[in-house]
């Protein structure tokens, strides 16, 4: 395991104003420039957890750091591709960094080429199955220069082979560009290329390390 994580997650606990309480002293740490799983049933807390993460919920109570520009990637592309073409839609992400046109351009086809969108710049998002929109989501956190992606059940919606292709496609890209990710899945077969993953049960991790051994537990428990 690395010496320095790039996602500590120490003691959080989160309830929302209902009283239900959703982490209960959760602690994880992600090593950096790996692509580690977040596994457990139906509202355990795993959104909860990547959205404290990325900022999109206070904590209540714990200590969070996350060392690196954040990219978050949601279980359903249209809640997130905002213009009409791919290109447009990679570049919008860059607004607020002072960058010249041709140092847009150059990070929106740099970005695109590594998730292999390349040819489909000028492609209307509307035109794009659902396994190319959240490579275009993908792309607009490396056009970005994110080093920590988080995605949320990004496969829910693909059918098997883009589900695959998805999967691979992450975990070579957190390979060449050292990226760590965390990833959200129901689908035991995706832990296959994972470098090591995490189950939450009841707010908080209940075990975690290698994907094979995961895999196998959660299978031989249906
Ligand atoms: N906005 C909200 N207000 C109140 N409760 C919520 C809200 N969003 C989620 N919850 C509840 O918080 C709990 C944890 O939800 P969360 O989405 O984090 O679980 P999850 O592990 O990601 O589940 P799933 O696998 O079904 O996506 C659930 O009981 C859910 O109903």
């Amino acid at each position: 395991m690395s010496q320095h994580p790039a996602i500590t997650v120490r003691d959080v606990s989160f309830e929302w104003n209902s009283g239900s309480v959703v982490l209960n002293h959760c602690s994880l740490e992600v090593p950096a420039g790996e692509f580690w799983m977040l596994l457990g049933t139906n509202g355990s807390g795993k959104s909860t957890l990547l959205r404290i993460l990325a900022d999109l919920l206070p904590r209540k109570s714990g200590a969070v750091a996350v060392n690196g520009q954040v990219g978050f990637v949601f279980q359903n592309p249209d809640h997130q591709l905002v213009m009409p073409t791919v290109g447009a839609d990679v570049a919008f992400g860059l607004v607020e960094e002072r960058l010249t046109v041709p140092q847009v351009r150059q990070r929106v086809t740099e970005a695109l080429s590594l998730v292999n969108l390349q040819a489909l710049q000028q492609r209307p998002i509307y035109a794009l199955s659902g396994g190319q929109k959240q490579r275009v989501a993908i792309a607009g956190a490396i056009a970005r220069h994110c080093d920590i992606l988080l995605l949320d059940e990004p496969t829910a919606l693909l059918d098997p082979e883009s589900q695959t292709d998805l999967v691979q496609q992450v975990s070579e890209l957190v390979r060449q560009r050292q990226m760590t990710a965390l990833w959200v899945t129901h689908r035991l077969e995706e832990l296959d290329y994972c470098d090591g993953a995490f189950l939450l049960e009841g707010g908080r991790v209940v075990d975690s390390g290698e994907p094979e051994r995961l895999k196998r537990r959660l299978m031989s428990q249906g």
